[in-house]
């Protein structure tokens, strides 16, 4: 992944809906949900309803949907079964600790196949066919769970624990492995929200009141074993997600009919997955952000008990900050995407684990039951964020061959870290005890369990730094203004960063006075001391002018409306290519008579093609380039139009009837109402002098503290296609070959 390709990651996701309808000639606003991705840098709240949107888009692909309704069972079976299978090792032994005894029994039972068979698994992942791999452990897992209640013992409760935690271990890489495989890259981390929302949101939570309706029955029914029959309906689980991925071919890909993709050895390929991940910064960044993660999760699990009995509370307060943990990871998880939205997610992660480091630090000196509940929902959220980052990166950025070994060789280190900090925090916070520190004046209260957190806090802050460091090697943007721009969806200041300039187009109808306008702006600029260079649409470079040749052209009667749609796009590719990305990229102002908008109104609104498709299709000629700014120049059409009959014979498009040039009218509008902080709407009746000076002030304000480039400090060599010259249209900007970026100098309105 590179820096910041802003405009292009803004319009990646895929939010928008399926193709909408054609605007009605007289729609007022119609593009309130049309317009939905391009909200994208509005502080409205619309990114939340772009996560849902984008998970929908996601569910509509139907192998990842069967895929993510096998995956949903199986994580229901699983909560049901782990519920029932520590309910009845609870109730085969006698006593509080033994029964804790059987308890802890059960999760190091569930934890520690994962040290040894976690790698062998991913390398099988990576081998062997998915699908048969996913379906022959599902149906094993099925028969040791039915197992349990008929065998009904202790010993081969720890046992078939320990094997269908060991054949879990082989499922869950084959299945991360193969998702990213089902769908494009830009619909992973929706793919991800959703099934870590169902896995550790929906599923727990059904799962309990499953189980708690099978305690019902059994008060009912005493014959049935509400247990027995948890574990009986969980077997059942498996058996059907076996045959749901039975049928999904997709999931073998290149490894179907047990084809071995790699010649070389097992023992090799297992050595090569950890060779990759040790050498892959990206992935050593990532592993050791992951493991210590959860090595701090670890120990806060472990202190959790003592600490809340520290601040006073039982129970209960143990049951809050238990859930707290759980709705801060699902805010996390949830709006993470839409906070973080712009940011390098190599940057998220790191980023967010020294938050959660943080809170916990915080946390381990928090007076209160109440600050450490605010705290805890903190720490969930950072840690959501992260672990959707990683998690998301693991799959985009880990090639398919090595992905499941990947994911294996994370999941083993995590239940190690786990096991590792459950075991030995105890110790510490008995080690430590209670003691009061002497400060001289100040006694200071230090207890084990506090001290513990503070450790684990400084070890989360610690593996956030270093994942930081590795990941993002190279970035040229400094943290701070990546993050605070990107909080602000500052989609400006952004491109600022990476170096770009600011680009300002000019809408509006026939002879709204355009053409006057932008070279007044362009004039004023360079006056100022900008490097200012006006463009335009259609037919800026050579085969753009070729372009504006044929859609002007009235003996072009018979042209399609998507022939015309195309045409334009490719003038904008060519465009954009060629006159607008050279010149922001060099720190210029940009202005262009027409962009987007135009296709918009006149293909979308006026030609009546659905607007999403004229969107999607110019979005992809511009690569995903927006305007900064753009001013409207709104004016009744019958106005204009004796404008600019005035000035030449009317060509094809002017030729439209007066109700094609309103609908053109509206949508212009309906689009700067959409997202008025981008749009400056003139009323285009007033004198040129007038809108000249309201420009001037918009842009004033818009361009004030940028560096951009200007013409005092000559220096830096800058790279553009002169555009080509037409009758009518402004001149280009006079090539600078000699300046630089720097401040913006004192612009006078
Ligand atoms: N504010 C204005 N009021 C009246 N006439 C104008 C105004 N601005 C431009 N014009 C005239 O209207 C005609 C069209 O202007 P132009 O800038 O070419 O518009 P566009 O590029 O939007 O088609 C020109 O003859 C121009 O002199
Ligand atoms: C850029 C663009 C222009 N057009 C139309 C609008 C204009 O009628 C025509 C040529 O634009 P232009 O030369 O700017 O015309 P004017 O100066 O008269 O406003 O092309 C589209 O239909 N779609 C587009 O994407």
């Amino acid at each position: 992944m590179t820096a910041a390709p802003v405009e292009e990651d803004a319009a990646a996701g895929d939010g928008l809906p399926p193709a909408g309808t054609p605007v009605p000639p007289d729609a007022e606003l119609p593009l309130t949900d049309a317009g939905e991705a391009d909200t994208s840098d509005r502080g409205d709240g619309a990114g939340a309803v772009g996560s849902v949107a984008k998970i929908r888009a996601v569910l509509r692909v139907r192998d990842f949907r069967k895929l993510w309704l096998s995956m949903s069972l199986s994580s229901f079976g699983d909560w049901l079964g782990l519920l029932a299978i520590t309910a009845m090792a609870a109730s085969m032994v006698d006593g509080f600790a033994a029964s804790n005894f059987a308890l802890g029994g059960v999760l190091l039972f569930r934890l520690l196949p994962a040290i040894v068979l976690g790698p062998l698994a991913g390398a099988f992942a990576d081998r062997f066919d998915r699908r048969k791999t996913m379906v022959v452990t599902d149906i094993i897992r099925f028969g040791l769970f039915a197992s349990i209640p008929i065998v009904d013992n202790l010993v081969w409760l720890f046992i078939a624990q320990f094997l269908i935690e060991a054949f879990s271990l082989f499922w869950i890489p084959a299945k991360d492995a193969a998702v990213p495989n089902m769908l494009r890259k830009d619909q992973l981390e929706p793919a991800n929200q959703l099934s870590l929302v169902t896995t550790y949101g929906l599923t727990p939570v059904l799962a309990a009141i499953v189980f708690a309706l099978l305690a019902v029955i059994n008060a009912e029914l005493p014959s049935i074993d509400e247990v027995d029959l948890a574990l009986y309906v969980n077997a059942v689980t498996f058996l059907v997600a076996a045959l749901v991925i039975w049928n999904l071919p997709s999931i073998s890909g290149r490894r179907a009919a047990g084809a071995v993709v790699q010649q070389e050895s097992f023992l090799g390929s297992l050595k090569d997955g950890f060779s990759f991940a040790g050498h892959t910064p990206l992935v050593r960044g990532l592993v050791v952000g992951i493991t210590g993660a959860f090595v701090a999760a670890g120990a806060i699990i472990a202190t959790g008990q003592f600490y809340v009995q520290a601040l006073g509370g039982g129970d209960a307060a143990y049951g809050l900050l238990f859930g707290a943990v759980f709705v801060g990871l699902g805010l996390g998880i949830g709006v993470g995407p839409s906070i973080a939205r712009d940011l390098a997610r190599e940057r998220v992660f790191g980023v967010a684990i020294v938050f959660a480091g943080i809170a916990v630090l915080l946390l381990s000196a928090s007076p209160t039951l109440w600050i450490s509940l605010v705290l805890v929902v903190l720490m969930g959220f950072f840690a959501g964020m992260a672990y959707l980052a990683g998690f998301t990166l693991l799959g985009t950025e880990v090639e398919d061959e090595i992905r499941g070994r990947t994911f294996a060789i994370v999941q083993s280190l995590v239940r190690a870290a786990l096991i590792v900090s459950l075991g030995v925090v105890p110790f510490g916070v008995g080690l430590i005890g209670q003691h009061d520190v002497d400060l001289g004046a100040v006694a200071l209260p230090l207890s084990g369990e506090r001290v513990m957190l503070f450790v684990a806090g400084l070890i989360a802050v610690g593996v956030g730094l270093l994942a930081y460091r590795q990941m993002d090697d190279g970035r040229p943007v400094p943290l701070l203004a990546d993050v605070v721009t990107a909080l602000r969806r500052d989609t400006t200041a952004r491109r600022r960063l990476a170096r770009g300039g600011v680009l300002i187009a000019f809408e509006g109808g026939e002879g709204a006075g355009k053409s006057t306008q932008v070279r007044r702006l362009q004039e004023w600029l360079a006056d100022e001391g900008l490097v200012a260079r006006a463009s335009f649409e259609p037919g800026a470079t050579p085969a753009g002018a070729g372009i504006r040749g044929i859609v002007l052209d009235k003996a072009q009667a018979g042209l399609a409306p998507r022939a015309e749609a195309l045409l334009y796009a490719a003038d904008r590719a060519q465009h954009v290519h060629d006159v607008l990305r050279p010149a922001l990229d060099a720190g210029e102002v940009v202005i262009t008579d027409r962009f987007i908008d135009s296709s918009l109104a006149y293909q979308g609104a006026g030609r009546t093609i659905p607007l999403d498709d004229v969107r999607m299709l110019s979005r992809w000629a511009a690569q995903g380039l927006q305007p900064d700014l753009t001013i409207l120049l709104d004016l009744p059409p019958e106005v204009g139009l004796a404008r600019a009959r005035g000035r030449a014979a009317a060509d094809r498009l002017e030729s439209e009837s007066l109700d094609f040039h309103q609908r053109v009218r509206q949508t212009f509008r309906a689009l700067a109402e959409a997202a008025p902080d981008r749009y400056l709407v003139l009323d285009a009746r007033q004198s040129p002098d007038e809108i000249a000076a309201a420009i001037r002030m918009r842009v004033a304000r818009f361009l004030s503290g940028l560096p951009l480039q200007n013409l005092a400090h000559p220096v830096r060599q800058v790279e553009v296609a002169p555009p080509v010259r037409h009758d009518g249209r402004p001149d280009p900007a006079p090539h600078h070959p000699h300046a630089q970026t720097g401040a913006t100098p004192q612009l006078h309105p």
